[in-house]
C-alpha cells in the first residue's frame, strides 16, 4: 500500500489471486468509452480548486473535519460519474477520491470489486476518465485525489501519467500497492508535476515505519482504520484513537481515516477522536450500484452526502 508497511510479493503486478497488501507487515513480507456530451450547468461554481493540504489548512482554521467520499469511475458509466462528482461537490465534500478501475483490486472488498468489474465491462480506462475529468474538474470547487493501483501508472509511464492527470486538474494521488521504499520515483515525479502523493499507514505498520510514511506523505496521511479490505463494518476499530494519537505525536500533517466508515454516526465518532478527515467509500459505491436507476442513485447520493456532512459539522 502506498506506501504503507509493505512490500508486495515478488511479481505482484501479475498476481492472479487478489492478495491484500494491507495485510503484509514488513518490507520482507511484503476501449475507449463514448462519452455523452456533458452539459455545462449554469449554476456551477468555477472557483479553481485548491490542493489537498491547502484544503485541510482552510478547514482547520474553521475548526472543521474534511469529508472525503470515494467513488469508482465508470460505475455505472462515466457520464453518471461526472454527475456524481458534481453532486458530491455541491453537497459538502471537501476532497473527492476517484477510483480508476483495475482488474486486480487487491485491497478492495466485494462492493468496490463489483463496481470495478462493472466499470471495466463498460470499457472505462484511464483515457476515458481523463477526458471526463477535463470537462468536469473546472466545474468543481473541491480537489480530486485520483486513486489507482500502480499498474496503470507503470503502463503509461510515471512521468506521463503525472503530467496527464495534472493537465486536467487532478491535485492528489493515492496508490495503495507501492511500498514506501519504492515510492521514491513516484514521489519525485509527483512533486515535479505538483501532484500530492498521499501515503497510507495501517494498524500493523510499525511505529518507525509510520513515522517515515508520515514524513513522506503529501496532502494528508491516510490512516487505514483496520486490517483487511475496504468495506462497511459494524463498528470502527477501537484502536483508531490510540493510532491517531501516535500519528499526531509524529507529524503535524493532517490525518484522514478510512476503511469501514459507512454511517454518519461513525463519521462523527472518528472526527471526535481527532481525525482531520473522514473517508467513506464502499457505502457510497453500494448506494450508487444498488439504485434502481442512475437518477435515483444520484438523488440518494445527495441525501447521504449531506447527512455525512452534517454529522461532521
Ligand atoms: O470502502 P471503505 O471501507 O469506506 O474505505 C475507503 C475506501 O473505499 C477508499 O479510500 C479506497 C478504495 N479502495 C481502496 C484500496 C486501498 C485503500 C483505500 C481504498
Amino acid at each position: 500500500m502506498a506506501a504503507s508497511s509493505l512490500k508486495p510479493a515478488a511479481g505482484f503486478l501479475q498476481l492472479k489471486k487478489p492478495q491484500n497488501p494491507l495485510l503484509l507487515r514488513s518490507p520482507s513480507q511484503a476501449s475507449t468509452l463514448s462519452l455523452k456530451k456533458f452539459t455545462p450547468m449554469a449554476a456551477l461554481t468555477t472557483t479553481p480548486a485548491v490542493g489537498l493540504s491547502q484544503t485541510f489548512t482552510k478547514l482547520k482554521e474553521q475548526g472543521k473535519v474534511a469529508l472525503i467520499p470515494y467513488i469508482t469511475a465508470g460505475d455505472p458509466d462515466l457520464s453518471i460519474t461526472a454527475e456524481a462528482l458534481k453532486v458530491l461537490d455541491s453537497c459538502g465534500s471537501d476532497i473527492i477520491e476517484l477510483g480508476v478501475p483495475y482488474s486486480d483490486p487487491l485491497a478492495d472488498g466485494p462492493v468496490i470489486q463489483a463496481a470495478t468489474t462493472r466499470s471495466l465491462a463498460k470499457g472505462t480506462n484511464l483515457n476515458s476518465i481523463v477526458t471526463m475529468l477535463k470537462e468536469v474538474i473546472p466545474q468543481l470547487s473541491c480537489p480530486i485525489a485520483l486513486f489507482t493501483y500502480y499498474n496503470p501508472i507503470l503502463k503509461r509511464g510515471i512521468g506521463e501519467f503525472m503530467s496527464t492527470i495534472r493537465d486536467v486538474g487532478v491535485h492528489g494521488l493515492v496508490v495503495p500497492d507501492v511500498p514506501l521504499e519504492e515510492t521514491e520515483i513516484l514521489r519525485k515525479e509527483a512533486v515535479k508535476h505538483n501532484i500530492e502523493l498521499v501515503l497510507l499507514t495501517t494498524p500493523t505498520t510499525p511505529i518507525d515505519r509510520m513515522r517515515a510514511i508520515a514524513e513522506a506523505s503529501e496532502g494528508f496521511l491516510y490512516l487505514v482504520s483496520s486490517i483487511g479490505v475496504t468495506g462497511a463494518r459494524a463498528s470502527v476499530n477501537e484502536r483508531v484513537p490510540s493510532l491517531l494519537k501516535e500519528i499526531k505525536e509524529a507529524t503535524s500533517k493532517p490525518v484522514a481515516v478510512g476503511f469501514g466508515i459507512s454511517k454518519p454516526e461513525q463519521a462523527k465518532q472518528v472526527a471526535g477522536w481527532g481525525a482531520d478527515g473522514v473517508i467513506v467509500g464502499s457505502a457510497i459505491v453500494k448506494l450508487l450500484g444498488e439504485a434502481k436507476t442512475p437518477e435515483e442513485g444520484l438523488k440518494e447520493l445527495a441525501i447521504f452526502t449531506k447527512s455525512l456532512k452534517s454529522a461532521l459539522l
